[in-house]
C-alpha cells in the first residue's frame, strides 16, 4: 500500500501540549472503476485535503475505505465517471446593468448544475462593459458572495481602450475579446483594423490571449460564397423575417472567412501574442486556421455545443431560441467542425452562453412575430453542455477523455489556468464532476437554472447526466440533495495575473 503512505501521514500542526492539537479534518476520497486522468479513463482514488480543497493523491486503484484515516469521506461512485469539473471559457452574465438577462447568482448555480466548476466572464453586456480596471472592479463587486463557481473574467478591446489593456491584464483578466462587427450593444462598439494594430502593440509582451469575434462585413463588390453582393446593404434580409434560411443566408461563411484573414494580415504586428477565434462556425473557416497554425501563427480557435449539435435545416421558422451570431449553419458543416476538433485543430468548445430576456427572443409565444433581424443574438447553455456534446458525441465514437480536453484542459490553458484547473492532478484544485454516460433526461425549466429558461435544448432528450459537482473539494450540488443552501456560494474570483510564459 505505498501509494497510501503521504496520504495517511498526519502533518504536525502544532508544537504545543496535546491538548492544543486540533483533530484534523477529515480527508475527501472520491473512488470510482472510470476516473478521467490526464490522457487515460482509469480505475482511481482522488485524495483531497480538507484545508486546502486540493488534490493531495491520486491513487490508481479503489482502496477499501479502511485503508484511510477513521472519519475519512468516503464515495465510490462505480461505475459512474468521475471527471475534472469543466471551464466554460466563454459566458455573458450580464451584471450590473442588465441583471434581469442574466445575473452571477443564476448563471453560476446554472453551471454548477452542470459540472461546470470555472467560468470566465465576457466583457460586454454588462453596464459598463469590461473595459477599463474601473470597470473590472465594478463587476469584481457585483459578483462578489453571489458565485456557485470559481470565475475569471475577460476585458474588452474597444476603439480608444488601448491605454487601458495592459492595467487590465495586471488586475488578473484572461484575455480580452473584441468584435470585427456590430456586437448587439451599443457600449461595445467593433473595432477597426487601426485600433486593432494599436491593441496588438499594447500586449504584444503580455501573457494573455487577444480573442475575436470574426464575423466581418466583405466589401461590396466582393464574392460572398456562390453569390455576389450586388450593392444590398450588407446583413440586409432576402426573405420572410421569420424564415431561419433568411437569418442564415444574412450571415454567410464569407462573414468568418474574410474577418480570420484579416485578423492574420495583423498577425505580424505581435507575433508572441496568442490570437483566438471565438465561436468558430463556418467550416470555411477550418483551412484558413490550418494554414496559419502551420505557418507557425499563434492561432486558436474554439467552436460551441449549438455548432456541433444543431442544424440549419432543423431550425423551425419563428424559433429564435437558435439566434446567434454566427449562425447555426447546416447539418454538413457540423460535421466538419467534428472532424477540425477531433483532429485538434478547433481546440476547446464552450457554451457561448448569451442570454436575454425572454421578450427580446421576440417568440410568437411570447407576443412576438418571430423576426430573426429583431431578436436577441444569443443562446442559453450553461450547464447544459456535458450533457449536449455527449449525446451527439457518443453517437459519433467521441471519448468522454476527449470530451474533457475540450471543455476542460484545452480552456483551462486558454485562459492560463493550468496548475490550478482543467485536470484532475496532484496539487490541482479538486474540482470534480460525477457523471452518469447512461442516464436520460428530457431538458424542462428545472434543468435550467439561468435566468431566463428560454433554451433551443428545452424538451430535448439528452443522454449523460451531471449527478454531483465538487468545488475546491466541497460537495456544492448534487443530484439528490439539490444545491449547497447552507453553505452557499463559495466560488472565488480568478484574478491572479497570467503567468509567463503564455
Ligand atoms: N453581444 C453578445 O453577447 N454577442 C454574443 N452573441 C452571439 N454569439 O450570438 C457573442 O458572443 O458574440
Ligand atoms: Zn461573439
Ligand atoms: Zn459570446
Amino acid at each position: 500500500m505505498a501509494p497510501l503512505l503521504d496520504t495517511l501521514i498526519v502533518p504536525i500542526t502544532s508544537l504545543g501540549g496535546a491538548q492544543d492539537i486540533a483533530p484534523p479534518a477529515p480527508l475527501t476520497v472520491l473512488c470510482s472503476t472510470r476516473v478521467i486522468l490526464p490522457g487515460v479513463e482509469t480505475p482511481a482514488s482522488i485524495v483531497i485535503s480538507p484545508t486546502t480543497g486540493k488534490i493531495t493523491n491520486i491513487i490508481r486503484s479503489i482502496p477499501d475505505p479502511s485503508a484511510f484515516p477513521p472519519g475519512t469521506i468516503y464515495h465510490d461512485y462505480s461505475p459512474k465517471v468521475i471527471m475534472p469539473g469543466l471551464v466554460d471559457a466563454h459566458v455573458h452574465l450580464n451584471e450590473p446593468g442588465r441583471t434581469e438577462w442574466e445575473g452571477f447568482e443564476t448563471g453560476t448555480r446554472a453551471a454548477a448544475f452542470g459540472g461546470v466548476t470555472t467560468i470566465v466572464d465576457m466583457p460586454l453586456n454588462a453596464i459598463p462593459p469590461t473595459t477599463t480596471v474601473e470597470n473590472l472592479n465594478l463587476k469584481v463587486k457585483a459578483a462578489e458572495g453571489q458565485c456557485w463557481v470559481d470565475v475569471g473574467f475577460y476585458g474588452g478591446v474597444i476603439p480608444g481602450n488601448e491605454e487601458d489593456l495592459v492595467p487590465l491584464v495586471k488586475a488578473g483578466v484572461r484575455g480580452f475579446k473584441c468584435f470585427l462587427i456590430e456586437s448587439g450593444v451599443e457600449e461595445f462598439p467593433a473595432v477597426s483594423a487601426n485600433d486593432l494594430a494599436k491593441a496588438m502593440e499594447k500586449l504584444k509582451g503580455s501573457p494573455t490571449v487577444l480573442m475575436f469575434h470574426a464575423e466581418m462585413l466583405p466589401p461590396l463588390s466582393m464574392s460572398v460564397g456562390d453569390s455576389v453582393l450586388h450593392g444590398d446593404p450588407p446583413l440586409a434580409p432576402a426573405g420572410p423575417l421569420d424564415a431561419y434560411s433568411t437569418f442564415l443566408a444574412s450571415r454567410p461563411p464569407a462573414f468568418e472567412t474574410y474577418a480570420i484573414e484579416e485578423i492574420l494580415s495583423l498577425a505580424n504586428i505581435a507575433p508572441s501574442l496568442q490570437l483566438h477565434i471565438v465561436h468558430l462556425s463556418a467550416k470555411e473557416g477550418i483551412p484558413i486556421v490550418r494554414a496559419a497554425q502551420e505557418a507557425g501563427v499563434k492561432l486558436s480557435a474554439e467552436t460551441c455545443f449549438h455548432y456541433l449539435t444543431l442544424a440549419a435545416e432543423d431550425i423551425e421558422n419563428g424559433d429564435t431560441r437558435h439566434k446567434c451570431c454566427p449562425p447555426i449553419r447546416e447539418g454538413s458543416n457540423r460535421d466538419d467542425l467534428w472532424g477540425a476538433l477531433r483532429e485538434g485543430l478547433i481546440e476547446t468548445v464552450v457554451s457561448d452562453h448569451s442570454p436575454c430576456t425572454a421578450g427580446l427572443k421576440m417568440l410568437k409565444e411570447d407576443g412576438g412575430d418571430g423576426d430573426f433581424f429583431q431578436a436577441w443574438g444569443g443562446i442559453s447553455t450553461v450547464g447544459l453542455g456535458l450533457s449536449v456534446l455527449w449525446t451527439d458525441g457518443r453517437k459519433r465514437g467521441v471519448s468522454l477523455e476527449e470530451i474533457s480536453l475540450w471543455t476542460s484542459y484545452k480552456t483551462a490553458k486558454q485562459v492560463g489556468l493550468l496548475g490550478r484547473k482543467g485536470c484532475l492532478e496532484v496539487g490541482w484544485d479538486a474540482d470534480i464532476l460525477v457523471f452518469d454516460p447512461e442516464a436520460k433526461f428530457t431538458v424542462t425549466s428545472s434543468d435550467m437554472h439561468f435566468k431566463n429558461k428560454v433554451s433551443p435544448y428545452e424538451n430535448k432528450t439528452l443522454t449523460g447526466k451531471v449527478c454531483e459537482t465538487w468545488l475546491r473539494g466541497h460537495q456544492i450540488y448534487s443530484v439528490d440533495g439539490g444545491f449547497d443552501e447552507k453553505t452557499g456560494a463559495s466560488g472565488v474570483m480568478l484574478l491572479e495575473p497570467r503567468a509567463r510564459p503564455n
